[in-house]
């Protein structure tokens, strides 16, 4: 195999795993993606020094030598203020028109993923370190953790990259594999994890990238942070789409909505449906959809003026049956 062979093959690999851990639409069974998988593994073996930065096979390295280093964020990462009823959301909506002196509004309505955030920084178009949100102005570096997630892309998948982009999301782990998961843990006699928001947050605490590699943890992008050299859309969901071009999962429950009633029909559309999601969800997240509104905005505190989350009543723990039959 030629050195070019070689590159056209990390970007079949690359495709394929985009297909299968970001569209949820596998183009090839596994056993394709299996054998192309160890033919790279060969001749990265025979090359070593053709080994590439964006290969599937650099995702699991080795631990950290000084734990998680702490590294503040570019843009601190924002709390959100909360919303517990449909008037306060229309009070929401109230108070963000008339500071905009605005008629009516286009919302991005994005369901709030209950897991972890973070944020991950691309040089060039290349990941290069993957940060927890900590306490909004400095986190933890994860970022031999964060590479072990087919959901993150090594490097971004088409077009002319930023000369930097930082991207935020959610890590989660979805409900099947966080049952899996405690089964597992359970069979084994080990602890089981209370929720998935705690296995996620377990899981990438690992020191060790090869255990957090074998976690079923899923990144869903949900905002852009600081860029540089890049012409950012004007709204907040065409952002999100060309971050799912370059290779980011987004969720595909957001929508874009008009005004307070357009939120709270969202609200109650999603209240039907969450019990049926295969992730948990504690929310749904509003923001004003142009970004030079939002920037007209600015925020309270730490809080930006221009989203609110709305919760819904919080579940009652149901105990989790674990599937295992006792013999
Ligand atoms: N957990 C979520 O799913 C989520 C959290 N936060 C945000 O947006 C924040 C980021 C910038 C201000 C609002 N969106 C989300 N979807």
């Amino acid at each position: 195999m030629t050195h070019q062979q070689m590159l056209d093959l990390i970007q079949q690999l690359n495709e394929y795993s985009y297909a299968y851990h970001v569209k949820d639409t596998p183009i090839v069974p596994d056993a394709v993606y299996d054998r192309d998988y160890r033919q790279l593994q060969e001749i990265e073996t025979e090359h070593p020094e053709w080994i590439q930065h964006d290969s599937p096979t650099q995702r699991v390295g080795e631990k950290p030598d000084s734990g998680f280093l702490n590294v503040a964020h570019t843009v601190p990462m924002l709390s959100l203020d909360n919303a517990f009823d449909n008037n306060s959301l229309a009070d929401f909506d109230q108070r963000v028109r008339k500071l905009l002196n605005a008629d009516n509004l286009v919302y991005c309505c994005e369901p709030k993923l209950d897991g972890l955030a973070i944020s991950l920084r691309y040089e060039e178009g290349r990941l290069v370190r993957g940060v927890t949100r900590g306490d909004g102005l400095s986190g933890e570096d994860i970022t031999s953790n964060i590479k072990t997630l087919y959901s993150v892309p090594l490097k971004l998948r088409t077009g002319t990259p930023p000369a930097v982009l930082e991207v935020r999301g959610e890590i989660y782990m979805p409900k099947e594999g966080f049952e899996k998961l405690n089964a597992l843990a359970i069979k084994q006699g080990d602890k089981a994890f209370v929720n998935p928001r705690n296995a996620a947050a377990g899981s990438l605490r690992q020191l060790d990238p090869k255990i957090t590699a074998t976690r079923p943890l899923v990144m869903c992008a949900y905002s852009i942070g600081y860029v540089e050299d890049w012409n950012q859309p004007e709204s907040h969901y065409d952002g999100l789409m060309q971050l799912s071009e370059w290779g980011f999962r987004t969720n595909d429950l957001m929508k874009r909505v008009e005004g307070a009633t357009g939120c709270i029909e969202y609200y109650e559309m999603l209240n039907e449906k969450r019990t049926d999601l295969s992730y948990d969800i504690d929310g749904i997240v509003y923001k004003v959809d142009q970004i030079s509104l939002q920037n007209q905005l600015g925020f309270i505190a730490r809080a930006p003026r221009w989203a609110i989350a709305r919760k819904f009543p919080a579940q009652e723990e149901m105990t989790r049956v674990v599937g295992i039959d006792f013999q």
